[in-house]
């Protein structure tokens, strides 16, 4: 029998189970009182009502006089009534309405008799072609509020105008639930303080910035504990503490299965076990436990791990002890672009990439390693996968939660093609001429790109296929896959392809035929990238056989992962451009210059984000900044080179 550690229950049966234990043991809301200015942002804790009217007096409304309305009657334009200089009174907006006055004319409907002026205004008579109702322009006792309304409800967040309205209404101090205290502790002997030149084997600890910046932003106040020895007394004893003086604990790390994996054990010891092993994916090792009326989670240590759980388990907690729901992102249904499946056993939680393509909005799945933290940097939303799903197939409707605006989506320029850095150059470019619109990438290849054209789920895409039979690129592909037409073929630069290597190149590669030798290793690119294919050409042309490089089925998705593996030295050589292998500071050795195009349907070519790309295209800004990057030769980049229609 396999060894499971774990058990395996539902989401949402934990946390209604956790909510209910907690509950039990009196995990509720605290109340305290702030002064009005403080509040913003806080959760009322009562309803609060006002202490006096606002306006507590007869104020004025507009600048001018104030008069009785009765004096006023029957003027009309052409039976104008005059007003003696003892019988108004002149006044501002804001003052206190004169005894004997009920109501203000404005300053602009009062007529000054021939040989007076405004400098004279209130010692003069003065004309009036309109009568004014009684209380017109004054704005009466508790217009805006009666001492004893209500102005706010319990349990509501507490915002700048109500702020206003409080001081308005005579209140000071207003009673708050307390902001939910939320303990973190990072554990391991492998967790370091962040530094810019860690050793191997050290992990940073960044896990308890990423989770208080979360609590905080739902109203909790973080409180970040020192980083503990995998030692089950020292991290004992951190939680004895960190439950004595919170309400909430988090216990990051240490909750698998592993050597130093104390977490659950010391929760028992420490308070009680509620679930251990949640069906979600990631996330599955969490442990939901308490001591006395303190709620303990522990927390998978891999950081994608952990903000999913967090979302999934703390956010609720926080809620209950806020009384109320924290902001969360809109709910939307989206068109898949690639397929992703998923195992039966778990909920899923991927992260994705999205954007709005002609009517319909596009998820692009991100990487589902745990430990990708900047998948979540790149990520638009989050999609769920259900327990008891074997995953989605291209093209499905899925459910995503986004984690950004609708509206900024759907500026977004949706490139999913080719991999270049030069498209984060662009972004960044576009982002900056035009604030309002930003670039969602995903890198699928060239293949990838036109395939997702075809489809309607892209604004543009990067695409070198060369093609062998004439030795172009990308025209020969584009006449294939479009015979019906509906795109074009946009000149972007020339550049550099090559092999990577060690700085100085020691190995002496000059070519894909000395990868061959024994002891070489390479690193590849996916299947359908146009450096595959060129990788591919360059093997057949030259009578190589591919099965002899050792790790020519190693792929990796972008031109930068390549130079990484290369740097790092787990590769002896990459294919890739020669920006790539300069940012790295590694040894190129060039094979050929490839040209590099966009493709861009005819749907997307109106768009405000194409617009703005070919602007940025013809720009001298992206000139300059592909020389600063080398091994880019540009002619008219933003030109159509061929408009298939
Ligand atoms: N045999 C098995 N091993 C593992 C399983 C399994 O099912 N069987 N599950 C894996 C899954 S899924 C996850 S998630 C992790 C959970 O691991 P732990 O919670 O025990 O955490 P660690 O192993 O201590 O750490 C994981 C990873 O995260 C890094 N880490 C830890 N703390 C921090 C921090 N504060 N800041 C940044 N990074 C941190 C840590 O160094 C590790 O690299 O278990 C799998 N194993
Ligand atoms: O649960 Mo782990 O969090 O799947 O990566």
């Amino acid at each position: 029998m396999a060894f499971e550690y774990l058990s395996n229950v539902a989401l949402d049966e934990a946390v209604s189970g956790f909510l209910a234990a907690l509950d039990e043991r009196g995990f509720a809301p605290r109340k305290e009182y702030v002064p009005v200015g403080e509040a913003l942002g806080r959760v009322t804790a009562e309803p609060l009502y006002a202490a006096i009217s606002a306006p507590h007096y007869h104020a004025c409304a507009m600048d001018g006089i104030a008069v009785a309305a009765k004096a006023t009657f029957g003027a009309t334009a052409t039976t104008p009534v005059t007003v003696q200089p003892e019988d108004y009174i002149v006044v501002d907006t804001g003052d206190p309405l004169p005894e004997s006055c009920d109501a203000v004319v404005m300053i602009e409907d009062v007529v000054f008799e021939e040989g007076h002026g405004i400098d004279e205004l209130g010692t003069c008579p003065v004309i009036l072609h309109a009568s004014i109702a009684p209380w017109g322009n004054v704005r009466q006792i508790g217009e805006d509020i009666c001492a004893g309304e209500m102005l706010l409800t319990s349990n509501v967040r507490i915002e700048p105008a109500a702020m206003g309205a409080m001081l308005a209404a005579g209140v000071q101090q207003v009673g708050v639930i307390a902001r939910p205290r939320v303990g973190i502790i990072p554990t391991g002997d492998e967790v370091v303080e962040p530094s810019a030149n860690p050793k191997p084997g050290d992990v940073m600890e960044f896990n308890s910035t990423i989770f208080s910046g979360m609590v905080r932003q739902w109203g909790a106040d973080p409180v970040a504990y020192p980083i503990v020895a995998d030692k089950p007394d020292l991290v004992q004893k951190a939680l004895v503490k960190a439950v004595s003086e919170c309400d909430i604990v988090l216990l990051n790390a240490g909750s698998s299965a592993g050597r130093d994996d104390y977490s659950s054990r010391v929760v028992a010891a420490v308070g009680e076990v509620l679930y251990h092993g949640i069906a979600m994916k990631p996330g599955k090792p969490a442990i939901l436990g308490c001591a006395a009326n303190t709620a303990i989670v522990g927390v998978p240590g891999y950081p994608v791990s952990g903000i999913i759980v967090i979302e999934q388990m703390v956010k609720p907690l926080i809620e209950k002890l806020l009384g109320c729901s924290t902001p969360g992102g809109d709910r939307v249904k989206a068109t898949l672009a690639r397929p992703c499946t998923s195992s039966l056993k778990y909920e899923e939680f991927v992260r994705v990439r999205v954007g709005k393509v002609g009517d319909k909005l596009v998820a692009t799945p991100l990487s589902r390693g745990a430990g990708v933290v900047t998948s979540f940097v790149k990520a638009d939303g989050i999609m769920t996968i259900p327990q008891n799903s074997e995953g989605y197939e291209a093209g499905d409707q899925v459910d995503v939660r986004l984690l950004r605006p609708l509206a900024d989506i759907e500026r977004s320029l949706v490139v999913i093609g080719s991999h270049d850095p030069l498209i984060d150059e662009i972004a960044q470019l576009i982002h900056k001429s035009n604030p309002e619109l930003s670039v969602a990438s995903t890198h699928v290849g060239s293949m990838g790109g036109i395939v997702a054209a075809k489809r309607g789920e892209n604004h543009c895409g990067g695409i070198h296929l060369l093609d062998e039979a004439t030795g172009t690129y990308n025209e020969p592909y584009l006449e294939k896959h479009f015979p019906k037409g509906g795109v074009r073929q946009v000149e972007c630069v020339y550049r550099q392809q090559g092999l990577m290597v060690a700085p100085g190149n020691p190995l002496g590669i000059q070519s894909l035929a000395d990868l061959t030798r024994e002891g070489r290793r390479f690193v590849n690119r996916q299947k359908g990238s146009g450096t595959r294919i060129l990788s591919d050409f360059v093997c057949k042309r030259d009578g190589i056989d591919t099965g002899a490089i050792y790790g020519y089925d190693h792929e990796e998705f972008t031109h930068t992962a390549v130079a990484a593996l290369v740097e790092a030295g787990s590769a002896d050589a990459g294919m890739g451009i020669y920006s790539a292998a300069k940012m790295y500071g590694l040894g190129f050795v060039p094979v050929c210059e490839e040209q590099y195009d966009l493709l861009i349907p005819d749907y997307a070519w109106d768009t405000p984000m194409v617009q703005a790309l070919l602007e940025v295209l013809a720009s001298d800004a992206f000139r300059a900044r592909m020389e600063e990057l080398g091994g880019y030769r540009l002619d008219h980049p933003g030109r159509v080179r061929r408009h298939f229609e």
